[in-house]
C-alpha cells in the first residue's frame, strides 16, 4: 500500500483534531455503533482495512448503487443544514435500493470537503460532524452499517455514497417489467421536495434550525421507501419499479423505455404534497417516492408499511405518432414531455 500522507497534510489538524486520521477515527467509532448492533450482518470486516469484506447469502443477489452529491448542484452550504446534507446523501442511495426491493446491507461514503468544514466554527461545531449526525441517524433508522469510504480535502464539498443491498435471487424489481394493461402507482405525495426547495431558496434562515429528520420536510429529509420496496418485492406485487429522483415525467419515461411500452397519467389523480403545484409534482424531482406498475389482476393495497399508495395511470402499447407518455387533464390529452432534472442540460 502507498504510504499515507502525514496527518494534517490533508485536513489541517485544528484544536478539534481535524486531521484526516482523527476524522477517520471519529467516523470509525460512530460506524462501529451500528455494525456491532446489527443482527445478521453480512459484513465480515468493515472500516480499517484496504477493503471491506462482505459475505452474501447463497440465495440472494447483491444490489449495488452509487450516487454523487455535489455542493451547488445537490445542496448549498448556505441553504442546507449540514445534517440535511448527510441525511440526503444516504437517502439517495437507500432510495435506489428500495426501488429494486433490496434490503440494505452496507454503505460506503467517499467524502471530499474543504478544510474549513473539518474545523470547528464559531458555534464550536464542525460542519463534518453535523453532516455525520444526519447521515448516521438515517443509517441507524435503517440499520445499515457504514462499512468503508474515503476522505480527501477538496475545493468544494462532495459526497459519494455507495449502497450495497441484498435481494432474493431473481426477484429484484426492475424498470423493464411493465406490460400494456398494467396500472401505474406512486407511494406518498409528489412535488413536496421542489416546494420546500423553493421556500428554502427564498428564505434559507427559516430552515437553519431544521437539524433533525421530520416527515414534513420532504426536501431536507426525504424518507427512502425501503420497507415499501421490500414489501413489493416480497409480495411480488410490482411488475416494474423505480424511485423518483429526477421527476415523474422523466422517470416514467425510463420505465417506458426499458419496458418498451407507453403510459397515460391522469393529472387529477397525482397526489400533490403540501404547497406543491402540478408542474412541481411532474418535473420537480427528488421526491424519492417509488413509482411502480402492477398487473391488472394484482391486488395493490392503499397503504404499504404506513405509506399511502395511489394509482395514477396505466401502461399502454407504443403507437406510432403518439407520445410515449401522455397526460390526461380536464378531458384533454397532451404529451407529457420529460422535463425533469437533467444534468448538462444548461441549468
Ligand atoms: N458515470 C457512470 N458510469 C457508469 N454507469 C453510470 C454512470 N452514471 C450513471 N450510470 C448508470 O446509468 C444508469 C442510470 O443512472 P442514473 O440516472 O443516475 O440512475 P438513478 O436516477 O437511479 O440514480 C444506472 O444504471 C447507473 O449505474
Ligand atoms: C442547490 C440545489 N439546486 C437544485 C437542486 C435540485 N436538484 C439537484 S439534482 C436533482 C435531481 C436528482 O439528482 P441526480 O444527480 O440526477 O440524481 P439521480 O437521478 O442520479 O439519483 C434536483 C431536482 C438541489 N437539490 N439543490
Ligand atoms: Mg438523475
Amino acid at each position: 500500500m502507498v504510504q499515507k500522507r502525514r496527518a494534517g497534510a490533508i485536513f489541517s489538524p485544528g484544536s478539534e483534531g481535524g486531521g484526516e486520521l482523527a476524522l477517520l477515527e471519529a467516523i470509525r467509532r460512530r460506524a462501529g455503533q451500528i455494525s456491532s448492533s446489527k443482527s445478521g450482518s453480512r459484513i465480515r470486516l468493515g472500516i480499517g482495512d484496504d477493503c471491506a469484506l462482505l459475505r452474501p447469502a447463497k440465495d440472494e443477489e447483491i444490489a449495488i448503487t452509487t450516487d454523487l452529491s455535489i455542493e451547488s448542484r445537490h445542496f448549498r452550504l448556505d441553504w442546507h443544514p449540514p445534517e440535511s446534507v448527510g441525511h440526503r446523501t444516504l437517502a439517495r442511495g437507500l432510495s435506489d435500493l428500495a426501488a429494486m426491493g433490496a434490503r440494505p446491507v452496507a454503505a460506503f461514503l467517499s467524502l471530499g470537503i474543504p478544510a474549513r468544514l473539518a474545523t470547528a466554527g464559531s458555534d464550536g461545531k464542525r460542519w463534518v460532524d453535523r453532516f455525520l449526525d444526519g447521515l448516521m441517524a438515517l443509517a441507524e433508522e435503517h440499520q445499515v452499517p457504514l462499512a468503508g469510504g474515503d476522505l480527501a480535502e477538496s475545493p468544494v464539498a462532495l459526497a459519494d455514497i455507495v449502497l450495497m443491498g441484498a435481494v432474493p435471487r431473481g426477484k429484484a424489481l426492475l424498470r423493464s417489467g411493465a406490460k400494456p394493461g398494467d396500472r401505474i402507482f406512486v407511494t406518498g405525495k409528489l412535488g413536496g421536495s421542489a416546494a420546500e426547495l423553493a421556500a428554502l431558496s427564498a428564505e434559507p434562515e427559516a430552515f437553519a434550525s431544521k437539524t433533525a429528520a421530520s416527515a414534513d420536510s420532504p426536501h431536507l429529509y426525504p424518507q427512502p421507501r425501503v420497507a415499501q420496496g421490500m414489501w413489493l418485492c416480497k409480495k411480488r406485487t410490482a411488475s416494474a419499479a423505480m424511485d423518483l429522483s429526477d421527476g415523474l415525467s422523466t422517470d416514467l419515461r425510463h420505465i417506458c423505455d426499458e419496458s418498451h411500452v407507453a403510459a397515460e397519467i391522469d393529472a387529477a389523480k397525482i397526489p400533490l404534497a403540501k404547497d406543491a403545484t402540478l408542474p412541481m409534482a411532474l418535473h420537480g424531482g427528488e421526491d424519492y417516492e417509488l413509482l411502480f406498475t402492477a398487473r391488472p389482476s394484482t391486488k395493490v393495497p392503499r397503504r404499504i408499511a404506513g405509506v399511502a399508495v395511489t394509482e395514477i395511470g396505466r401502461i399502454v402499447r407504443i403507437r406510432k405518432g403518439r407520445p410515449v407518455v401522455t397526460l390526461l387533464t380536464d378531458g384533454s390529452v397532451v404529451a407529457l414531455e420529460a422535463k425533469g432534472w437533467e444534468h448538462f442540460a444548461g441549468r
